[in-house]
C-alpha cells in the first residue's frame, strides 16, 4: 500500500540522545519542515529540563517523553500528572511496575485535564521489554521464564487491562500484540535499524520497511540518523522506504 510522504514522516519518531539543549536543537533545526515526531529521553530532559519540551511544543512539534517511569504508584501519580501538564502527545510508563501503577499514571493524567481544559489528552504507553533485551537476558538475568515475545504479550495485556492505549516493544511482536489486543491498540517500536547500520547495543530489531510490513503504528529512530553524517538526508532516506 503506497503512502504519502507526509505520512510516512509522521511515522518516525526521532530520538534526541544528546547531552544538552544546544546539541538537540541543532538537529531539530536541520530537521525543519518534516512532519515526524521528536522524541525526548532522559539524557536530554535530566540535561535540559521540561523548559525544552515546552519550547518544542510551542513550536508545533509532536512530541514523545520518554521517561519511562517505574515507581510506587503515588510517585507516578504525580509524575504524569506533572508530564501531562507540559502537554506532550506520548509519554510511558514501565509496565513492569505492575497494574496499580499504570492505573495511577492515567489518575494523575486525568487530574491534570480536570483542571485544564485547553490541555490535549497524551497517549500513555507501557514498556514492555527493552528492545535491547534478548532472549538470554530476559531469562538468566532478568529471570522471566519463557519467550520474549510471550513476555512482551503478556506486558502489553496488562497495560490494556489498566487503561493504556499501546505499548513499546520490538517491531518483532507487533503481529502478536496486535492480535491480542487489537489494531487499535499502539505500538511503538525503536530496535528500527536500516539495512547495513550499526545494532549497537540494541538486540530485537527490523529495517524500518519490515517495522511497517508487520503493521507498527509508530517506529523511534535515533542513532542511524542522529550518527549520519547528514541527518537530515539519513531521515529522508528512512521515510522514501517507508512510502
Ligand atoms: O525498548 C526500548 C525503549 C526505548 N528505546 C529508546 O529508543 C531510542 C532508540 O535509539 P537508537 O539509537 O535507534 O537505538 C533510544 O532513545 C532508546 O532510549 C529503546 O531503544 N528501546
Amino acid at each position: 500500500m503506497k503512502r504519502s510522504w507526509e505520512e510516512a514522516a509522521g511515522r518516525v519518531m526521532v530520538a534526541l540522545d544528546y547531552p544538552n539543549a544546544a546539541a538537540a536543537e541543532a538537529l531539530v533545526r536541520s530537521l525543519e519542515g518534516i512532519p515526524c515526531f521528536m522524541k525526548v529521553g532522559m539524557q536530554l530532559f535530566y540535561a535540559a529540563g521540561p523548559g525544552f519540551v515546552a519550547d518544542l511544543k510551542a513550536r508545533g512539534y509532536k512530541v514523545f517523553l520518554d521517561l519511562k517511569m517505574h515507581d510506587i504508584p503515588n510517585t507516578v501519580k504525580g509524575g504524569a500528572n506533572s508530564i501531562a501538564k507540559l502537554g506532550v502527545d506520548v509519554f510511558n510508563v514501565h509496565a513492569a511496575g505492575g497494574s496499580a501503577m499504570m492505573r495511577a499514571a492515567m489518575e494523575g493524567v486525568e487530574q491534570a485535564l480536570s483542571g485544564n481544559a485547553g490541555l490535549r489528552r497524551p497517549l500513555v504507553i507501557a514498556v514492555t521489554q527493552l528492545t535491547s533485551t534478548s532472549q538470554t537476558v530476559l531469562n538468566d538475568e532478568i529471570g522471566i521464564g519463557g519467550s520474549v515475545a510471550d513476555a512482551v504479550v503478556r506486558y502489553a495485556k496488562l497495560a490494556q487491562e489498566a487503561g493504556l492505549g499501546g505499548v513499546v516493544a520490538s517491531p518483532q511482536e507487533v503481529q502478536l500484540i496486535k492480535s491480542a489486543c487489537g489494531a487499535s491498540f499502539q505500538t511503538i517500536t525503536p530496535g528500527i535499524r536500516p539495512a547495513g547500520a550499526d545494532i549497537g547495543d540494541q538486540s530485537r530489531i527490523m529495517t524500518p520497511r519490515q517495522a511497517l510490513e508487520q503493521g507498527t503504528d509508530y517506529m523511534v529512530i535515533g542513532r542511524p540518523i542522529t550518527g549520519a553524517p547528514d541527518p537530515r538526508q539519513a531521515l529522508e532516506s528512512i521515510i522514501e522506504e517507508l512510502v
